[in-house]
């Protein structure tokens, strides 16, 4: 029998990696567009599942401008809260798991070192503290239903500081980029690795572990660090200058330390992710070999 799951955000830079992921043959993934399912819409929501049968729901639908979403708080927290929390409740009407990714903003960045699942939230910023009602709407509204909180997502798609580097960089000889922000550059591709593993299993349930988990790539870096790192990648000789997070205002404030532990996926799961100077390899290639 087929298995279909409904992914949502399949237009973003998660959702694009996990269509392209290696499925079982029995899996028909549903990707629809927003205007087809918007998830921070009742009648939406209600109409869709009414007219789909699915094994499992993996919600990649955000709003992810972390900067604007501090004046659009209601747009922030339509698509991070409300939504998660339509799903939520729709795939346990339908009795079946729900996978929801969360972020590394949802703490202060206080702690020195790498966040586990146990420690508390603080969230600094309003989409910090949007992601963290979806998170709490979606433990509360099914039982089955696992949370997988990432960081500083990188991929050929859409946007991301990635991205914004690479046309920084051809357009100017130097940089100035913060360096006392630390975090976990994560491939959207190993993202979708996870979450497809992950998804499987809820559907199976067999040894499954449902709640809060963390995964990232491995190792760290600040920004200034991930900058550096992807020009020397690309091949470009760029001058980036390390400044302080007070020499780069911005209307959100952001953790300054916010690495996530991913001990807790490794032993539940047994994934264990790869350093992320080689996920950056890979999409430097993808991006110099494809007209992204
Ligand atoms: N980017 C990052 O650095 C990080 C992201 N995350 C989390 O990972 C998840 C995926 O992020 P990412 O792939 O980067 O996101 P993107 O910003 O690349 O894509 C967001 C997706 O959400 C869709 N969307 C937004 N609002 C709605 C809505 N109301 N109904 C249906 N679809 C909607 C967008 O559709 P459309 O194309 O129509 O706009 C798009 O497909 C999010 O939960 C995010 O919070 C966690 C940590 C880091
Ligand atoms: C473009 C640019 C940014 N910066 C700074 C601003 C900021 O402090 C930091 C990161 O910039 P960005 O705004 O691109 O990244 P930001 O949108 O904060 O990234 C976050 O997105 C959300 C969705 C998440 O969930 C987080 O995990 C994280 O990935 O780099 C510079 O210092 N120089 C620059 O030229």
């Amino acid at each position: 029998m087929t298995r279909r799951i409904l992914i949502t955000g399949g237009t973003g830079q998660i959702g694009i990696e996990l269509a392209r992921q290696g499925w079982p043959g029995d899996v028909d993934l549903l990707i629809p567009t927003r205007g087809e399912l918007d998830i921070g819409s009742a009648e939406s929501v209600a109409t869709w599942f009414a007219a789909h049968d699915v094994a499992a729901v993996i919600n990649c639908a955000a709003y992810t401008a972390v900067d604007m979403a501090e004046s659009e708080v209601e747009a922030a927290y339509r698509a991070n809260a409300t939504g998660p929390k339509l799903l939520a409740e729709a795939s346990a009407q339908a009795g079946v798991p729900i996978v929801h990714v969360s972020t590394d903003y949802v703490f202060d960045g206080a702690k020195h070192g790498a966040y586990s699942e146990s420690d508390p939230t603080a969230p600094l910023g309003v989409y910090g503290a949007s992601k963290l009602a979806g998170e709490r709407a979606v433990a509360a509204g099914n039982a089955r239903s696992l949370i997988l909180r990432t960081a500083w997502v990188v991929s050929a798609h859409r946007g991301n500081f990635l991205k914004t580097m690479l046309r920084a960089g051809a357009a100017n000889t130097k940089l100035r980029v913060v360096a006392d922000q630390i975090g976990c550059p994560t491939s959207a591709r190993d993202v979708a690795e996870a979450l497809r593993i992950v998804t499987l299993r809820m559907i199976e349930d067999v040894g499954t572990s449902a709640g809060l988990y963390h995964f990232v790539n491995a190792g760290e870096a600040s920004w200034h660090g991930l900058a550096t790192e992807i020009f020397a990648q690309a091949g470009m000789m760029v001058e980036v200058e390390a400044i302080t997070t007070a020499e780069w205002p911005t209307p959100a404030k952001r953790p300054a330390h916010s690495r996530l532990s991913t001990a807790k996926i490794a032993a539940d799961y047994g994934i264990r992710p790869r350093d992320w100077r080689a996920a950056v390899r890979d999409i430097v290639d993808e991006m110099m070999g494809a007209d992204t």
